[in-house]
């Protein structure tokens, strides 16, 4: 049977603005270890406002929510912070990368923050990466001098460090030319292909969808296809 790394059950969520309109209502997905799966819908549809709640920065909803074997909904500040850092990395469309920092810091940090490796086997984790994403050779390189396609390479391999149990990712080829696009994509398909990495990617590009395992399609904030 395959292991369930994330479920989320009859999530509701509501904005008062000024009426109180629900944004996710009663919506309900699980995924599967190692699966490349895709979220899409019109604009306004809630996909952002459900990686919020997924990725434990938004505690304010109806429902359950269960990461691995741990339930997330409930806990405290300092329980979700060590979730996050433990068990999420994270992809956005801006890469916000450190630009007074080289590479290999930028993909080091997360490491440092979770006291778990010696610097020398953060560093050693974060070359590991690099390598994996082909990028070894920009390591010393500052943030700032890389191309669009590079810095988002790179905020890949930071979201890996820490070996999450899945990575989330809202439009993360958003920014990039078609060419780049593909170059994430494909990066994003041997992760989950080579090295089981489950991946949750919010997307507005049809293509890149129907290349993932599986699309959840929703509609005012509801999942009408999964
Ligand atoms: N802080 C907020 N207060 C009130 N309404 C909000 C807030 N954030 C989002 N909304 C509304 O919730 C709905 C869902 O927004 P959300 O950003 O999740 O959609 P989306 O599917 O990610 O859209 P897009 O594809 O354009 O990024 C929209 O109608 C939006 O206007």
């Amino acid at each position: 049977m395959s292991e369930v790394i994330l479920q989320a059950t009859h999530i509701k969520k509501y904005f008062h603005d000024p009426v109180t309109v629900p944004v996710l209502n009663d919506l309900s997905l699980s995924v599967n270890k190692g699966e490349f799966v895709s979220v899409v819908g019109k604009s306004g549809c809630g996909k952002s406002t459900l990686l919020y709640v997924l990725s434990t920065m938004d505690t304010d909803y109806e429902g359950e929510l269960w990461i691995e074997q741990e339930r997330v909904t409930g806990q405290k500040e300092k329980q979700l912070a060590r979730i996050r850092n433990e068990k999420i990395g994270f992809v956005f469309q801006f890469h916000y990368l450190l630009n007074e920092f080289s590479v290999l810091k930028n993909v080091m940090l997360p490491g440092l923050k979770l006291n778990k490796y010696s610097a020398e086997e953060i560093e050693h984790r974060a070359m590991e990466r690099l390598k994996m994403l082909y990028i070894d050779d920009l390591a010393l390189k500052g943030a700032n001098q890389l191309s669009g396609g590079q810095k988002q390479r790179v905020a890949i391999a930071r979201a890996l460090i820490n070996d999450p149990a899945i990575i989330m990712g809202d439009e993360p080829t958003g920014n990039l030319d078609k060419k780049n696009g593909q170059i994430v994509f494909d990066i994003f398909k041997e992760l989950a292909t080579h090295y089981h990495q489950t991946l949750l990617i919010v997307t507005h590009d049809p293509e890149f969808a129907e290349n993932t395992n599986r699309i959840i399609e929703m509609e005012d904030g509801r999942v009408i296809r999964h």
